[in-house]
């Protein structure tokens, strides 16, 4: 059992880590130190408090200072590491106070996490360009919606943050525009027809979409008031950039082994960077998916949270080996729910793969129940010689975010379109029909 275990970020992955080793483990010596005033702010619930469809922001902390204290730990907040000597295994942090210390450890558990990508833009400096990951990114955009000059807000991408927050905006009065250099919106979860379906839900509430265009300044006299893009000028008072994220891997460049796509820390299944005494979890490391066999980054919360728990458990002596991910997400825009996970067609055709879907289009429940019945789009991909399932999408005004997990264990486990046929699926009318959508759409794979 090691004696001390020094934890660096103490948000998702690194309290899912504290958590592990304080609720399994005792006589381990463990200390956390994080950059940030706070722990495990649910950015999930930012677009939420800012469309007012929950009251404030209490709710969106699960975890602190005290209540990590409480269980044995030494967190230290506000406290940056500034570097890491990994050869002879101490960290040299900086508190808020400016005053420096060094720690020594016998693990080490990155949890450093990701910040959102700034573009290097013209006019990026100006008043009311805004970023969105912390706490403190959405308390401020909040705080300025309440000047009520602020009327038109542009975001620029048209990911899972964009979508969600041009909801919130529209929500809270505002007229929103929102832009992507991609043709549509959600492109790197779904596929057209169910990108197609969101398009018009977002314009059917008023979202005003410039897809396919490319950025190119913003413009204002001290404040934003115009962004620019290749095709168009659109008038902002306030402009969101939400196009993707970049790991936090300032402690380990050159040190540590790094993925080729965006230098996250390369890690094994035990979240094992390439030091044996040095573990790396969350969005600051990359993970195994299932879909394309292979290294992959993805960053969410979910694979934030297993990552976590499963270099706890290795770092305090318990092997434990990750069952690899799908990447497995969901959205919910005005009523209408689309989860996916795996891989879509149009990313089996740049991976190479040689791939095929099978749709079909149903009631989610039986045709005699008139109310609260809706009409449920399922999409699965699978490859076309091994036959196995690569990925599934789902979309529907019902609730069918239940169904994803089938499809996510179905690739964790290699299953194949055709097992999937005759699978025991079960049938009840308040809930579904006897020609289960699942088994439709498998029965009609080529
Ligand atoms: C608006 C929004 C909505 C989201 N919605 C979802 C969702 O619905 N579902 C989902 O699965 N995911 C969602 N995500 C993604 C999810 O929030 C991230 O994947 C998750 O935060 C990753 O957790 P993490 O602990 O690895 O990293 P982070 O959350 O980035 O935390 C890293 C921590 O490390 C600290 N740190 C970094 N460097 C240092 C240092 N040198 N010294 C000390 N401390 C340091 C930081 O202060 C920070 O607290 C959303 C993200 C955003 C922004
Ligand atoms: N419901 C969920 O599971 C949620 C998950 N998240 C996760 O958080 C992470 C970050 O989310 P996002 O920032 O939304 O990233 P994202 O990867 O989901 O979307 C980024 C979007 O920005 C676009 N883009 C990239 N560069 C651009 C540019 N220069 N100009 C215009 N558009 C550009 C891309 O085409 C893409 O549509 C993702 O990993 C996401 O999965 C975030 C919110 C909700």
């Amino acid at each position: 059992m090691p004696k001390k275990i020094i934890v660096i970020g103490a948000n998702h992955a690194g309290t899912a880590a504290l958590n592990t080793i304080l609720d399994n483990y005792k006589d381990v010596d463990v200390t956390a130190f994080d950059a940030n005033s706070n722990i495990s702010f649910l950015g999930c619930g930012m677009a939420l408090w800012i469309g007012g469809q929950i009251s404030g922001p209490d709710g969106l902390f699960y975890s602190s200072k005290e209540i990590l204290e409480g269980k044995g730990a030494k967190i230290y907040m506000e406290t940056s590491v500034n570097s890491v000597d990994f050869d002879n295994k101490v960290v040299y942090t900086k508190d808020a106070a400016g005053k420096d210390c060094e720690y020594p450890y016998d693990k080490l558990i990155l949890a450093t996490g990701s910040t959102p990508v700034g573009p290097q833009l013209p006019g990026m400096s100006l008043d009311n360009v805004q970023f969105v990951k912390l706490y403190q990114n959405a308390a401020e955009v909040i705080e300025k919606l309440g000047d009520t000059s602020i009327k038109k807000v542009a975001v620029v991408g048209a990911g899972y943050i964009g979508v969600e927050l041009a909801e919130a905006f529209q929500r809270n009065g505002r007229e929103v525009t929102l832009i992507d250099c991609a043709d549509t919106c959600l492109s790197a979860y779904y596929d057209d027809i169910f990108c197609k379906r969101m398009e018009k839900q977002l314009s059917d509430h008023g979202i005003r979409l410039a897809f396919g265009e490319k950025v190119k300044q913003l413009e204002g006299n001290g404040k934003v008031d115009k962004v620019v893009t290749d095709q168009n000028t659109y008038d902002a008072d306030m402009v969101i950039f939400c196009v993707g994220f970049r790991p936090n891997t300032k402690l380990g460049n050159g040190q540590l082994k790094q993925f080729h796509n965006n230098g996250a820390y390369l890690t094994d299944l035990m979240q094992q960077t390439s030091r044996p005494d040095v573990y790396a979890v969350g969005d600051c490391a990359t993970v195994y998916n299932n879909a394309i066999e292979d290294t992959d980054y993805i960053a969410l919360a979910t694979n934030a949270v297993r990552s976590g728990i499963i270099a706890a458990h290795n770092a305090c002596g318990t092997e434990l080996k990750s069952p690899g991910v799908q990447g497995s997400n969901g959205i919910s825009i005005w009523g209408l729910n689309m989860v996916s996970t795996g891989l879509s067609l149009e990313r089996t055709k740049k991976l190479g793969f040689d791939a095929a879907a099978t749709d079909y289009e149903d009631w989610q429940k039986a045709g005699f129940m008139e109310k609260d019945n809706y009409k449920v789009v399922i999409r699965i991909v699978y490859d076309k010689k091994t036959r196995r399932i690569l990925g599934a999408q789902l979309c529907s005004d019902y609730d069918i975010s239940m169904a994803i997990h089938l499809f996510s264990m179905a690739i964790q486990e290699k299953v194949t379109i055709d097992k999937l046929k005759l699978f025991d699926l079960f049938f009840l009318p308040h809930f579904n029909q006897p020609y289960n959508y699942i088994t439709m759409a498998a029965l009609n794979a080529e």
